[in-house]
């Protein structure tokens, strides 16, 4: 293992390309951005220095949606509809997940998540207890919520609420910066109104987050229509759920006076092109208005089974494609609005800083390889970062000044992959097994 993931104190980034300039990078003791310009090496006696003069850094990616134990389930079953694929396949397999599958899948996406660029995710599944340890293991910073889902039953209603708080004392004790706990109500097709009545009033008590699915396909606008007489965003309105501390997946089906209203509440809606893409849902998330009326919007991957991976770079590309695309409009979500969705954003909806490479900053940076094929010539290195290259890019990745990846190396890279194909086949086994 390279000497460089055990040392510990300040970091220099020496001679690194940012925004076309040449600079350096000072990092602090304590993971802080402390100066960057020409001469920042001057400001530092570092203990670690990296040699940037083939690198572009960028600021460290955040995945504002994704289950990171699914990548246990990549490839399991692709190709359906969502209601069919979720009812299907999906949950009766989850119906065996453990607490160890969910560390051997948690701790395969950190990896993932970490060879591409991804520095911080918000995630929601089960068994986030395990989710919470293989995270911050890997040195990542995330965000766990419990799938909340009561499929308006009175009694499973009490177990999820249970799991809830049981989850959040748990993350709670453990007082760490880098870790914390969000409420997850999966959805208004999953949650009665009284679950999602509880589940804000929870998060306001806690001060924490909420974590939803919200409009996705056009069946959840149609039928919540029909079931309560109100558009989604509206029924999660009146309980409580759309707040600044608010992610909202997918948002494909708002209309107009939606993306208002999230806008309104200072809610972030999450952007997951790839996933809507693979399950056809039809219409992508109208990023013209949220905009108009000044909504944040981030960017996430979605589980490893709707997607199928978490590489953030790519998704980059498939945002700004799939709007251009769909709204048909090629100045849509230019490339360096990309980036700022897939870092400034999420960062903002995750409350992990600026999300920028500022002074007083968290160090979370990237270094992308300036000498690759996808990054040749260098015209704009925004423009070849999301059109161009992808996770592969990636060279090495500090979180909070801790260096999680170097020339791509991972420590531990080869058994965590190994427990995780193990993990995954045993999940399936016991899964056909009991059919
Ligand atoms: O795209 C999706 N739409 C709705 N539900 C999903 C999607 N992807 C994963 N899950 C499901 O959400 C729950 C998280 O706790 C899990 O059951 C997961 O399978
Ligand atoms: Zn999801």
């Amino acid at each position: 293992m390279n000497e460089i993931f055990t040392a510990r104190g300040s970091v220099l980034i020496a001679g690194v390309t940012v925004d076309g300039a040449t600079v350096d990078i000072a990092v602090d003791e304590t993971g802080a951005i402390a100066a960057i310009g020409k001469d920042a090496r001057k400001t530092i006696d570092a203990e670690i220095i990296i040699d940037g003069s083939d690198r572009v850094a960028v600021p460290g990616l955040v995945n504002t949606h994704t289950h990171a134990a699914m990548s246990l389930l990549r490839g399991y079953a692709d190709d359906m509809i969502l209601q069919d694929w979720l009812s299907q396949k999906i949950w009766p397999l989850e119906a065996h997940l453990t607490g160890d599958d969910v560390y051997a899948g948690t701790r395969l996406a950190c990896l993932e998540m970490i060879k591409s660029g991804t520095v911080a995710f918000n995630d929601m599944y089960f068994f986030m207890d395990r989710a919470a340890a293989a995270a911050d293991e890997m040195g990542m910073r995330a965000t766990f919520a419990y799938g909340f889902i009561d499929l308006g039953m009175e009694e499973k209603r009490e177990a999820e609420i249970k799991a809830t708080e049981a989850l959040v004392a748990h993350i709670t004790s453990l007082d760490n910066p880098r870790i914390r706990a969000a409420v997850g109500p999966h959805s208004v097709y999953t949650v009665s109104p009284e679950g999602l009545t509880w589940c804000a009033a929870f998060a306001e008590e806690q001060e924490i987050g909420i974590h939803v699915h919200l409009s996705e396909t056009e069946k959840e606008v149609v039928d919540c229509v029909a079931r309560f007489g109100k558009r989604p965003a509206y029924l999660l309105d009146e309980c409580g759920c759309l707040t600044p501390r608010t992610v909202a997946a997918h948002c494909c089906w708002l209309d107009e006076a939606e993306c208002r209203l999230l806008a309104e509440r200072g809610v972030t809606a999450s952007h997951n092109p790839a996933s809507n893409m693979k399950l056809a849902v039809n219409r992508a998330m109208p990023y013209h208005w949220l905009r108009q009326y000044g909504a944040n919007v981030a960017l996430g991957t979605d589980g490893c089974s709707s997607n199928n991976n978490l590489d953030l770079m790519e998704e980059m590309k498939f945002a700004a494609l799939l709007q251009k695309f769909a709204w048909n409009s090629p100045t849509l979500l230019p490339a360096g609005e990309a980036i700022a969705m897939a870092t400034a954003a999420g960062a903002r909806a995750l409350g992990t800083g600026p999300g920028t490479l500022t002074v007083g900053a968290p160090a979370d940076i990237v270094l992308l390889d300036a000498r690759a094929v996808c990054n040749t010539p260098l015209f704009h290195p925004d423009s070849n970062a999301v059109y161009a290259c992808n996770g592969g890019t990636v060279m090495t990745v500090l979180c909070q000044g801790r260096i999680l990846m170097h020339e791509r190396e991972v420590p531990g890279e080869e058994e965590i992959v190994r427990e995780a194909a193990m993990t995954a086949r045993s999940l399936v086994a016991r899964a056909e097994e009991s059919s």
